[in-house]
């Protein structure tokens, strides 16, 4: 068995520079106009879980940041951008930025790998960002099943506006419905309560809640507006049906395997725009989990005979 010949190794004539920008900047004017008319989406919340926010550098998520500012002007009533990091360091110079693209709000989430101890550090650990752009409306991103930071909220607002003038509210995301309950009834009229989960929502609306942020409802906008208008003029038998058809579509995508790959073959296929794949370690949708997740959607969404009453215009 001859040894193999000593090879020369050529190195990559770039090696140690970042290939050539990842993010495709030039898909978010028209995904601006397919939330507005299609899904009848008039605020965002960009560089959240969504959007992938954790695994882009700073450099990228202040350019998507400015992007989306850019073009959602005159046409989204808000952007917030999420500007939470590892890093306070990070954190703070996204904040700074936002505020320099005239964002209309920030929301941070807890840090994940050295977590808070407390209430009291996570709170001091936001007022150290808030700081850094003390004009913009600042929201606590609370997301404790990626985060594993399962703080009581209720507690880490009280008295929260002595040290961050600039506070205006929570996203919420987790399912303690006494904890959302108790923020509801602390905080005043300027603030608000933001839900995300999104196959819970009714639930959280009967709590108060002023508003939802999610992930599905980059396809299911929709349905959602519906939802709530049915909840608000007192049609719940309405509000229902939609929740339950968003638990339906939900529950069959967790059984097949549903994360932000998934979520984002979803926004792909449904939108008709190719938004890009997601970054590793976020792998990319098995073609035929899509497909089974899309026609799932079209049955329940696009049948007629299923949904004339709530049917999308
Ligand atoms: C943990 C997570 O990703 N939650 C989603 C939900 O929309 C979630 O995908 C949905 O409720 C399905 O479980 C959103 O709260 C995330 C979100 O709004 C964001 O992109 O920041």
């Amino acid at each position: 068995n001859p040894c193999p010949k000593k090879q020369v190794i050529t190195r990559d004539p770039l090696p140690l520079k970042l290939k050539p920008i990842e993010i495709n900047l030039s898909v978010i004017g028209p995904y601006i106009d397919y939330l507005k008319e299609k899904q009848g989406v008039n605020n965002v919340f960009v560089n959240g879980t969504t959007g992938e926010s954790m695994s882009l550098s700073v450099e990228e998520r202040k350019l998507l940041a400015e992007e989306w500012c850019r073009k959602a002007k005159g046409k989204m009533d808000q952007v917030i951008v999420h500007v939470g990091c590892l890093s306070l360091k990070d954190t703070q110079e996204l904040a700074h930025h936002a505020a320099q693209i005239e964002a209309d709000g920030i929301a941070v989430i807890a840090p994940s790998f050295f977590k808070p101890s407390s209430a009291d550090v996570l709170r001091t650990f936001l007022q150290e960002v808030a700081s850094t752009a003390p004009t913009l409306p600042f929201y606590y991103y609370h997301v404790p099943s990626v985060t594993g930071v399962n703080v009581n909220v209720r507690e880490l607002i009280e008295g929260i506006e002595k040290v961050i003038p600039s506070f205006r509210g929570v996203k919420f995301s987790g399912s303690d419905l006494m904890d959302l309950g108790q923020c509801i009834s602390y905080i005043p009229p300027h603030w608000s309560v933001l839900y995300g989960i999104d196959e819970q929502l009714l639930g959280a609306l009967v709590m108060g809640v002023h508003g939802a942020v999610g992930s599905t409802y980059n396809y299911v906008g929709c349905h959602v507006n519906k939802l709530i208008s049915a909840f608000e003029t007192g049609d719940l038998v309405q509000a229902r049906t939609i929740q339950f058809k968003i638990q339906e579509l939900v529950s069959f995508a967790i059984k097949l395997g549903f994360d932000v790959g998934v979520n984002k073959q979803l926004m792909n296929e449904l939108s008709g725009l190719d938004l890009g794949p997601p970054r590793l370690p976020v792998m990319t949708c098995p073609a035929a989990r899509a497909l089974a997740i899309k026609q799932k959607y079209d049955n329940d969404y696009f049948d007629s005979r299923l949904v004339t009453d709530y049917f999308c215009d």
